[in-house]
C-alpha cells in the first residue's frame, strides 16, 4: 500500500479557502503517497474539482431516509469523495458516537465504495493510567466491523490528549503503539490486517513530521490543524515522500 497522508479541516473552510487546495494540488502535481482532503460537506464538490482526493468527514449509517442535517455515504461519494473518517474523537464526544455507530458507520462507508480513515486514541485520563493499548484494542474490536481489509479501511491512531494540544506522545511511545496496533490487526485480519495503513494523527506539523514518519508502522498522518494552509502542509507532505 502507498502511505496515506490526510488533512482533515474539521468545521472550517468556505469558498475563499480553496484557493490553498489549487495551490496545494500545483505543489504535488504526482505524488509518491496517497493525499485525501477531508472537508465539510458544504466544499466538497468544489475541493474535487482541484483534482485532489477528497474524503467526508463523517456519514451517517443509512444510505438514505428521514435523517434531518445528516449526510449519506452514497452522497459524499456523489460529491466527488473517495474517503471517508469514521470514529473521530470529536464525532465520539460531541455526538456521543459509539464503538457500535462508527462499525455501523463504517460498513455504509464500504458499501458506497468509501475508503474509511477510522480514527481509535486514548484520552489523557487512560493515557496517564497505563490503559492506552487496553483502550485502543477495546476500539479495534467493536468499533472495525468484520471484512476489512487494507484495500478498504485505514487506521488512525490519535491520543485525543494530543489533538490540537501542541503535545505528542515521544516517538518510542508512537512507535510501541503502532507495533502493538499492527500485531492486534494482524491477529484478527492476517495479511490485510498486516497491510493495513496506521496513520499517527495530534499535532502533527513540519518540525515533527520526519521524526513521526521514521518509526516503524507509521504509514502516514491525518493532521488537523497543519492541513488548512497549504505553505503548513505541503512540508508535512514532502516528509511523508522522503520517509524511508
Ligand atoms: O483529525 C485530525 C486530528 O484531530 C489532529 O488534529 P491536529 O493536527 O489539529 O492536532
Amino acid at each position: 500500500m502507498r502511505k496515506l497522508i490526510a488533512g482533515n479541516w474539521k468545521m472550517n473552510g468556505t469558498a475563499a479557502d480553496l484557493g490553498e487546495l489549487r495551490t496545494l494540488a500545483q505543489q504535488h502535481p504526482d505524488p509518491s503517497v496517497d493525499i485525501v482532503i477531508c472537508g465539510p460537506a458544504t466544499l466538497l464538490s468544489r475541493m474535487a474539482e482541484t483534482g485532489l482526493m477528497i474524503g467526508g468527514e463523517d456519514c451517517h449509517p443509512a444510505a438514505s431516509g428521514a435523517h434531518t442535517g445528516d449526510i449519506s455515504a452514497p452522497m459524499l461519494a456523489d460529491a466527488g469523495a473517495s474517503h471517508v473518517i469514521t470514529g473521530h474523537s470529536e464525532r465520539r464526544s460531541d455526538h456521543g458516537e459509539d464503538d457500535a455507530l462508527i462499525a455501523a458507520k463504517t460498513q455504509a462507508a464500504w458499501a458506497a465504495d468509501l475508503h474509511v480513515i477510522l480514527c481509535i486514541g486514548e484520552s489523557e485520563a487512560q493515557y496517564r493510567a497505563g490503559k492506552t493499548l487496553d483502550v485502543l484494542r477495546r476500539q479495534l474490536d467493536h468499533s472495525v466491523p468484520d471484512g476489512a481489509t487494507a484495500a478498504t479501511t485505514t487506521i488512525a491512531y490519535e491520543p485525543i490528549w494530543a489533538i490540537g494540544t501542541g503535545l505528542t506522545p515521544t516517538p518510542q511511545e508512537i512507535a510501541d503503539v503502532h507495533s502493538a496496533l499492527r500485531a492486534h490487526l494482524t491477529a484478527r485480519f492476517g495479511e490485510d490486517g498486516a497491510q493495513m495503513r496506521l496513520l499517527y494523527g495530534g499535532s502533527v506539523k513540519a518540525s515533527n513530521a520526519a521524526d513521526i514518519f521514521a518509526l516503524d508502522h507509521v504509514d502516514g498522518a491525518l493532521v488537523g490543524g497543519a492541513s488548512l494552509k497549504a505553505a503548513d502542509f505541503s512540508p508535512i507532505i514532502t516528509a511523508l515522500e522522503q520517509a524511508r
